[in-house]
């Protein structure tokens, strides 16, 4: 036998034993009784919205009371000690469903063995800055942390969950859908599919200025979708937005009856409330990003309600008319830690113009995203 027959041989056996050894764990994830638990990496949990969503995700919030979940929480050398306080209050608060906590500034060890990575760490803006101003810090935070995530895969660290059977990440820092495309560009090894970016907050914002507005329920409010960017460009769109009322389901354009509001004050309360938020605390808003992150994260493990849709960042195939390539939020449904874009909706010219134009910004900052890195 030759060198390179040896070398092939080597190479056949090598590969059928470590796609034997997948093999196993998948099945063995399977034979166990007890649900598993499912490591949760939360980036910037020193932070504030890192301080209101460890304990939404300890308390069963995200993955539903049966869950036992594990939290790795990553923040850099100066909050490490803050970092550790984070720690030491989950540990007082005896959450049943909490399994263990790793607090650490060690990136690799905070990716290794996840399932879900919630990626928060970055940089907020200030009063009068626009969210695409913070790109040049946090982009480079995304493009190295991509590497260790990308390992996760690629070094086979990842443990082999019922639940999900590869990572997902969901990416919140700003400029977030800019951030999710320079994270999945940089961790090849991550489906596109997987990586995915916060816009259920404005989602829900526009949810809870219909029910204002109406005096309903929010949870009567449905299908309003949040198309574009997580910035002031977003179209947040009521055309296929459904209230359900004693009378059946109405539409919401029918119920508010007043287009003129719909078109423009609507619009621009949603498209502004960060920086609303930001004017009336001081700091930018962390309780209700927390919870959407947690409904973000719980739609699209658990699955959407029948009829339902929510909006999500996600990587652009083309649909109606969105370029490729872009991290671009649209209507989904989710099922089985799935997401798929609703189809066949019908635009409008207004709302094509406003479509188009959250796009053209998208594109402006991949390109802004790149010159950082270079
Ligand atoms: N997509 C969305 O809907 C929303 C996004 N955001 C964004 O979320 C991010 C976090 O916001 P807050 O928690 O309010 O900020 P914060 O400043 O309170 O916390 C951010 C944390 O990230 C940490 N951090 C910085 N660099 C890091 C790195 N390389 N690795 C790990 N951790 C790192 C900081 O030390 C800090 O503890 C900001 O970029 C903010 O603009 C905020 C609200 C909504
Ligand atoms: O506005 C900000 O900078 C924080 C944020 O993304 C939001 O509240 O939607």
């Amino acid at each position: 036998m030759d060198k390179l027959e040896l070398a092939e041989q080597i190479a056949v056996v090598s590969g059928c034993l470590y796609l034997s050894w997948r093999i196993i764990k998948y099945v063995w994830s399977f034979l166990e009784v007890e649900e598993d638990p499912v490591t949760v990496l939360v980036t910037g949990a020193a932070g504030q919205i890192g301080y209101a969503l460890v304990p939404m995700i300890a308390r069963g919030e995200m993955l539903g009371p049966n869950r036992p979940v594990i939290l790795h929480l990553l923040d850099i050398e100066p909050a490490a000690e803050a970092l550790n306080g984070v720690k030491m209050e989950l540990i007082d608060a005896a959450f049943p469903l909490l399994k263990g906590v790793v607090a650490t500034t060690n990136v690799v060890e905070a990716c290794t063995d996840v399932d879900i990575a919630i990626m928060v760490g970055g940089f907020p803006r200030k009063d009068g800055m626009e969210r695409k101003d913070v790109m040049s810090k946090n982009v480079s935070i995304y493009k190295a942390q991509a590497s260790a995530l990308h390992y996760t895969i690629d070094g086979f660290s990842q443990r082999f969950s019922l639940l999900l059977p590869l990572l997902i990440v969901l990416l919140v820092a700003n400029p977030a859908n800019t951030n999710a495309l320079i994270l999945k560009e940089f961790a090849p090894s991550i489906p596109e599919d997987n990586i995915t970016s916060l816009t259920r907050l404005d989602h829900n914002r526009a949810l809870g200025q219909i029910s204002e507005k109406l005096n309903v329920h929010v949870s009567d409010v449905k299908n309003v979708i949040i198309w574009g960017n997580h910035s002031s460009t977003q179209y947040p769109d009521v055309n296929h937005a459904t209230v359900s009322t004693d009378k059946g389901t109405k539409y919401v354009r029918e119920l508010v009856n007043n287009d003129h509001w719909l078109n423009t004050e609507f619009i621009t309360t949603v498209q502004q409330r960060g920086a609303a938020i930001i004017k009336a605390r001081k700091l930018s808003s962390a309780l209700s990003a927390a919870s959407a992150a947690c409904d973000h994260i719980r739609d699209w493990v658990l699955g959407t309600p029948k009829g339902t849709w929510v909006s999500m960042g996600v990587y652009s195939d083309g649909s109606y008319g969105v370029p490729p390539g872009l991290i671009y939020s649209f209507p989904v449904t989710c099922e089985k830690g799935e997401w798929s874009i609703v189809q066949g909706l019908k635009i409008d010219e207004f709302s094509r113009a406003k479509m188009d134009a959250t796009a053209e910004e998208l594109i402006e900052e991949k390109a802004l995203a790149y010159s950082c890195l270079h």
